[in-house]
């Protein structure tokens, strides 16, 4: 049988934190599907600047990624309950809160477990590793 990972995020301009993280969670299944998150539900941080179908399309492109769909615009579970993964997959410094997402699963009945994946670290200092730093480094020097 197929293992299914979900992995989820803004992905406004990648970098290789993300495709660590993307390559991590790929290696906890044998499928993974990405939700790339509305604008609308980016509200712990500021908006993307790029549109959601430009940052599905450029995460569909890599590697690790066998498909990247848009999230839902206000029931962040209806793809989750749509996929019906074994696994989902959090970014290292995701906001989400493991227990809450994991009561949630089971009050709509999915069966999947909860995973963590790890911080990229490259070994070297001079990598940009968020997207915001990426934007404040434009603004810095381009500005
Ligand atoms: C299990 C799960 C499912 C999600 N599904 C959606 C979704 O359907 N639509 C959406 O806009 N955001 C969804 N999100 C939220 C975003 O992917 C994301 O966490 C947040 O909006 C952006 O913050 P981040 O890039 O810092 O993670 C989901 C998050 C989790 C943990
Ligand atoms: N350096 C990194 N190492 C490992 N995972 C990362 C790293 N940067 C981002 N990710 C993961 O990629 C996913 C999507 O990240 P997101 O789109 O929020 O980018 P970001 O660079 O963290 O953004 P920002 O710095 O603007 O908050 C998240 O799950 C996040 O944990």
């Amino acid at each position: 049988m197929t293992r299914t990972v979900i992995a989820q995020g803004t992905f406004d301009i990648l970098h290789p934190g993300h495709v660590h993280y993307l390559e991590e969670a790929a290696a906890m299944g044998d499928e993974l599907i990405v939700i790339v998150a509305r604008k609308t539900n980016v509200d712990h941080k500021a908006k993307p600047i790029c549109p959601a179908a430009q940052r599905r399309d450029v995460v569909d492109g890599l590697e690790a990624v066998d498909e990247a769909i848009l999230g839902h615009e206000e029931d962040i579970f209806v793809p989750i309950e749509e996929i019906d993964p074994d696994v989902i997959a959090l970014g290292h410094d995701q906001h989400h809160d493991d227990d809450a997402i994991e009561a949630e699963l089971e009050a709509r009945g999915v069966d999947c477990t909860v995973e963590r994946a790890s911080a990229y670290d490259p070994g070297d200092d001079d990598y940009i590793l968020s997207t915001r730093l990426i934007v404040d480094r434009i603004l810095e020097r381009r500005g």
